[in-house]
């Protein structure tokens, strides 16, 4: 035994111990190596388990990729130079998200031939607790780059394989997926971790270019030739000066934390003003910083092409948050700017962002249009579950057949058409987020029982049985319905009403809104092109504020919208002649259709024909019928839904 100790790898004597008395010796392993191995031992796996293939239907593989589009396209460039840099030489080229689950694997092909053997192929999951031991599922434990060369593998069935990976993070330093170079027989490819660890700084920087075009992005570093590398420093900041991000490398260069450097104004961390630094980068396209820590160079990387409507052009920066390629597009005005001046909704905002704070469900109750959804959103990104995900359901899109596979996934095979490989549901994709159950008066009895359930057990399980998955999410709800009034005629039950109803806010009516006047004039604002001064001219500023708004703020951006459309470029005033024929009828007193009237009966039925008539005209496509209504789409979805019932 002693004789063979001697020549075996320490990864071959660190199994013969795994065999023989179950222990894994101490000082064998490379640290990261031992503690992933004791990683693996403690999800159950042995050295000698067989390699379990994942067989990923297609489905499942284009749903991944699909939510991780970004990654994948902003990546593109990298992988290709690295195949192309190991043609010939062998290896496989792999992107994985933040769960191992491969989402790209190129390579030559007499290696790709062999790569599905050994569940190399997209969809696979090569997780630490799935397959032991291995770079891809150990970068995301870890957050970490590491090579693993051969026998240091957990599974003896992948001993031969050698590879590198590397963490990708998002703008706010959240792990997005890992990149990952594998020589699949063993010793052919010379594992080049600098190399990939280069490459995902090039994919880093890529994504923070593209993720902040609305705002100035300067690259820094204290030597020239590195500005523009992908050892570059990278911060983006609002035109006023406060900064939204910072790379890693910028991290580095001024040796502070990412958190010291979000938040804080240019002039705090550089003494000067960003007026000052964009003239100088504008006209010598070079500028200097200054830190206690010392000198760096500058460059500007982009300057924003238009404003951003959502961002006031003078007020602190939004709270960090984390993109993930599926929610790049989450965006939504900060709580300060969606209350306005109406203390009603300060005090709203105020105890849902509280709310949040402290576990407790949020029940926002409006008319249609009055940004419920905007709000759920506001309060999530303003929420410490802001770098998660903000899954929306509309309890009254969906059929009552399939809210709850919706809602709570299933097991394939759990009914008849049920999707292969299952189904993950809204409330699981939300984890670590916000699950924003819009319309929730809509939703039949008998899931509220089950919706019940889960938010008091916290669990959920998958239609067709499965394992019971602990939830960590924050629940938002939304109805235009009162609900305490559908807990008195009985269709909402009254102990989910209370289990949701942690904080109720009431958003007003926009006819209702102490800040009216403001709120329309910087609204416009919001939308004029360019930066443009826009009024409006006082005849019909009196007509907008008497107006009863009853499609609300999504009424008023629609109107707005076409005025400004109207206007010529050197037209600063908007009046009778930019508001469409319509709009000036129901201004001038006609009564708007979906104003209540005595003879409901007759007001249901013109809206009905109104609505056939356009999805007629827009060929059953509901999101332009909606738009063309100036309605939501839930709100149609709803009107529908009402009127099928009206009818059978
Ligand atoms: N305070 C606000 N600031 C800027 N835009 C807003 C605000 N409130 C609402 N909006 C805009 O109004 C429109 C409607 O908002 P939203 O969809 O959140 O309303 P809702 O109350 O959820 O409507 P529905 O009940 O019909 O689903 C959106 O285009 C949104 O951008």
């Amino acid at each position: 035994m002693k004789h063979q100790e001697a020549i075996l790898a320490p990864a071959d004597i660190a199994r013969q111990h795994l065999a023989q008395d179950g222990e894994l010796p101490n000082g064998l392993l490379r640290s990261e190596i031992a503690d992933s191995w004791q990683r693996s031992l403690a999800a159950g796996l042995a050295c000698n388990a067989p390699l379990e293939l994942d067989n990923p239907s297609k489905d499942q593989v284009d749903d991944l990729k699909a939510a991780n589009r970004t990654l994948i396209e902003t990546a593109q460039p990298e992988v290709a130079q690295l195949v192309d840099y190991f043609h010939g030489v062998g290896g496989l080229v792999m992107l994985a998200d933040s769960d191992a689950n491969l989402l790209t694997v190129r390579g030559d092909k007499r290696h790709m031939d062999s790569a599905s053997r050994y569940a190399l192929e997209p969809g696979a999951n090569w997780h630490e607790g799935a397959r032991g031991t291995n770079a891809l599922g150990t970068v995301v434990v870890e957050k970490a780059p590491i090579m693993i060369k051969g026998r240091e593998h957990f599974l003896d069935q992948v001993g031969h394989l050698s590879c590198c990976s590397a963490p990708i993070h998002d703008t706010q330093g959240g792990l997005l997926g890992v990149l990952d170079l594998t020589s699949p027989t063993e010793g052919e490819l010379p594992p080049n971790l600098s190399l990939v660890q280069q490459a995902v700084r090039s994919i880093e920087n890529r994504m923070f270019s593209g993720q902040f075009q609305q705002q100035v992005v300067i690259s820094l570093h204290s030597r020239p030739e590195y500005l523009r590398s992908s050892w570059q420093g990278l911060l983006a900041m609002e035109l006023d000066g406060y900064i939204q991000a910072a790379n890693e490398q910028v991290c580095q260069l001024l040796g502070r934390k990412r958190e010291q450097l979000v938040g804080k104004h240019l002039e705090e961390l550089f003494g000067v003003k960003p007026e000052a630094l964009l003239t100088t980068l504008h006209r010598k396209g070079r500028g200097q910083l200054r830190m206690r820590s010392g000198d760096f160079v500058c460059e500007l990387v982009s300057f924003p092409t238009r404003i951003n409507s959502y961002q006031s052009r003078s007020t602190k920066p939004s709270p960090p948050k984390r993109e993930t390629p599926a929610q790049s597009t989450l965006q939504a005005p900060q709580l300060d700017d969606l209350a306005g001046q109406d203390p009603r909704l300060k005090k709203g905002v105020r105890m849902g962002s509280r709310a949040l704070s402290h576990e407790l469900p949020v029940l926002i109750q409006g008319e249609t249009g009055t940004g419920k959804e905007v709000m759920a959103k506001s309060l999530h990104l303003d929420s410490r579950r802001s770098q998660g995900p903000f899954v929306a359901v509309n309890c009254a899109a969906l059929p009552e057949s399939l809210i709850e596979s919706e809602l709570f996934g299933y097991r394939e095979g759990a009914f008849t058409g049920s999707r292969k490989g299952g189904m993950i549901g809204k409330l699981q994709q939300a984890q670590g987020g916000t699950l924003f159950l819009d319309e929730i008066g809509d939703m039949p009895l008998p899931l509220q029982a089950r919706l019940l359930r889960v938010l008091q057990e916290r669990v959920v399980s998958p239609l067709g049985g499965g394992e019971e998955v602990a939830l960590d999410i924050a629940v938002i709800c939304a109805s235009h319905r009162d609900l305490k009034a559908l807990v008195a005629e009985g269709s909402f039950r009254e102990d989910l009403y209370y289990r949701l109803n942690g904080v109720c806010l009431r958003l007003p009516a926009l006819r209702e809104r102490a800040d009216k006047q403001n709120f329309i004039c910087q609204f416009l604002q919001k939308l004029a092109p360019d930066g443009r001064q826009i009024s409006v001219n006082s005849g019909l500023f009196e007509q907008l504020l008497a107006y009863r708004w009853p499609g609300n703020v999504r009424q008023l951006e629609t109107m707005l919208r076409v005025a400004v459309a109207f206007m010529e470029p050197d037209e600063h005033c908007i009046d009778q002649s930019h508001i469409s024929d319509d709009f000036l009828e129901e201004l001038n007193g006609v009564p708007p259709v979906v104003q209540p009237q005595s003879d409901g009966h007759t007001l249901k039925q013109r809206q009905q024909q109104q609505i056939t008539d356009m999805l007629a005209r827009h060929s059953g496509n509901m999101t332009a019928t909606a738009t063309a209504l100036g309605i939501s789409r839930a709100t149609l979805y709803r009107r529908l839904k009402a009127a099928r019932a009206a009818t059978d």
